[in-house]
């Protein structure tokens, strides 16, 4: 007999039980995860192990078995509610190449239906972000990176407070890269959740509070701040970690 369970009322996401396939190819198998408010957590594992098909999973944007909810909203049964409180970032190459830069913090914004003061926001973390001096250019023009730190940009537009972030720090500039990781810092240290999928390790292991792995379609592993802390304390930290993991998954 199954018992269902309520969900998390005060988890800014709680996901059960997520399945997911491409035809016959199972990619999810039953994924549980749960963000707190002020958590910073990387998502993490091999390339092909599901994470952005996790996220896409996670904002409604790929249909799913099993349970989202954001802030105690159920994303499958209220999707246009509990969007509202997700920042996605969506990758670089959709981004509407014949749009200024301003043009398309302006769209998103009011698509959002938020009011000046969101779009001040964004066009001030802009700045942040060394995205200033392209924002009369076409999205087209710019580089990669400066599509990725535009794409970062549109995802925070009015303070959401979950994130759903894919590999965002790649491609950035140093500057960028800090910048951006004081900027989440701060929004989870405001009370939002971020969930970053990457393959930086040092990363996720000296800027995050948790990290997650997801292998053979489930949370395989999850390390909280004291436990980073105590591998790097007490060992080769969480790149050996994970190593073991994934050496004892293949064996
Ligand atoms: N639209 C799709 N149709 C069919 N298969 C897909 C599709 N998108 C992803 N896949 C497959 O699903 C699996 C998981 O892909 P996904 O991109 O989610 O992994 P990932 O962990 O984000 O990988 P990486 O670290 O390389 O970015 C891969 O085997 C991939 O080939």
């Amino acid at each position: 007999m199954t018992i269902a369970t309520q969900p998390d009322a005060a988890a800014r996401l709680d996901a059960r039980a997520l399945r997911l396939a491409y035809a016959a190819t199972p990619v999810l198998r039953g994924v549980d995860l749960q963000l707190q408010g002020g958590e910073l957590v990387g998502l993490i594992g091999p390339n092909g192990s599901g994470k952005s098909s996790l996220l896409r999973a996670l904002s409604g944007q790929l249909p799913c078995e099993g349970t989202v909810h954001v802030d105690g909203i159920d994303l499958h049964a209220r999707p246009v509610e509990a969007r509202r409180r997700l920042g996605v970032a969506v990758e670089p190459e959709r981004l509407p190449a014949s749009l200024r830069v301003r043009q398309c913090i302006e769209l998103v914004a009011h698509t959002r239906g938020l009011d000046r003061t969101a779009i001040e926001a964004g066009l001030s973390l802009s700045h942040t972000l060394g995205l200033q001096r392209w924002l009369e250019h076409e999205v087209g023009d710019c580089s990669l990176g400066t599509r990725q730190k535009l794409a970062v940009v549109l995802a925070l537009l009015g303070d959401p407070p979950l994130l759903l972030l894919d590999e965002v720090l790649n491609g950035l500039d140093p500057l960028a890269a800090y910048a951006l990781k004081s900027e989440l810092r701060r929004r989870a240290d405001a009370g939002a959740a971020v969930l970053l999928a990457t393959h930086g390790l040092e990363v996720a292991e000296r800027f995050l509070d948790r990290a997650v792995l997801l292998l053979d379609g489930v949370i395989a592993a999850d390390w909280n701040r004291t436990e980073l802390a105590r591998l790097r304390r007490e060992g080769d930290g969480l790149e050996a970690a994970v190593v073991e993991r994934l050496r004892a998954a293949a064996r």
